[in-house]
């Protein structure tokens, strides 16, 4: 009788709940110099007592924010690891994810198991938003020393991650901009969307964020989140389109 598996031999079956869990993915976007490795860094401060961390961080040319990170001390410098892009940041976290994708994977398989991985993207302007396919949330960080208009100039980002940043609250004064209104702006093209106003100086408001970090491992964990694809472009229109059209 000829051999049904045609001579290759048949796995045992395995559970996949036998499988390791892997680690929930934070993607950190947002405009050059906004606070997106000083976030990083506050957020393994407060939590690397309650969770695994792992960080993997997107620089053009350099491994600058990866090294910034290990002398800030926030982890052990093993579970920093650099992405040189080469290119325009946007493309390897979005178009094509695999130097990110094997980044995290051989961190996890190195130093595993880690609870959370959070990645940097490069600074890059407001359209640079993560593939789901990478990371299961993303967060998309605006700082008011950018100008008070920078909600309203819009992008996928500020309309769709999970989490909206204004960070660095504690120049607004200096800066003369209305922390409130920017979030309200916020609020208003995000609907439910959480916005968080946040300064590393402000206790409350980097427990709002840690809140919001543990909240989200917890939910995907569980499979209350599902990733979403803030999307490459806002959709708009001019007003003289309709003008254009008609005329
Ligand atoms: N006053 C104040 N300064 C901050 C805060 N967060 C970050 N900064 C400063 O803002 C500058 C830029 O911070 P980074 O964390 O390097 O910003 P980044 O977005 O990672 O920068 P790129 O990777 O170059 O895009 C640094 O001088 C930080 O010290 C904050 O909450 N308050």
């Amino acid at each position: 009788m000829p051999d049904p598996t045609g001579g290759c031999s048949v796995p045992e079956t395995r559970e996949f709940t036998d499988l390791p869990q892997r680690a929930v993915r934070i993607g950190v976007a947002g405009p050059v110099g906004t606070g997106k490795s000083s976030l990083i860094a506050t957020v393994c401060r407060s939590l690397a007592d309650r969770l695994r961390l792992g960080v993997i961080t997107n620089d053009i040319y350099t491994d600058e924010d990866a090294r910034f990170l290990r002398a800030a001390g926030v982890l052990a410098p093993e579970l920093i690891r650099a992405v040189e892009t080469g290119a325009c940041p946007h493309t390897a976290i979005r178009d094509d994810i695999t130097a990110n994708d094997l980044a995290v994977g051989d961190l996890e398989a190195d130093h595993g198991p880690l609870d959370l991985v959070l990645v940097e993207s490069g600074g890059d302007n407001l359209t640079a938003t993560f593939s789901p396919a990478l990371v299961d949330a993303q967060l998309f960080v605006l700082d008011v020393a950018g100008g008070g208009d920078v909600v309203r100039k819009g992008g996928p980002g500020i309309s769709r991650a999970d989490l909206l940043v204004i960070n660095k609250t504690d120049l607004a004064v200096h800066v003369g901009v209305d922390v409130d209104r920017m979030v309200r702006e916020g609020r208003e093209v995000r609907g439910e969307r959480p916005v968080i106003a946040l300064s590393r100086n402000d206790p409350a408001s980097v427990d709002a964020l840690s809140a919001w970090v543990l909240g989200l491992v917890d939910a995907q964990r569980a499979g209350r989140h599902t990733p979403h694809d803030p999307g490459p472009m806002a959709p708009h229109t001019h007003a003289d389109d309709h003008d254009h059209r008609h005329s």
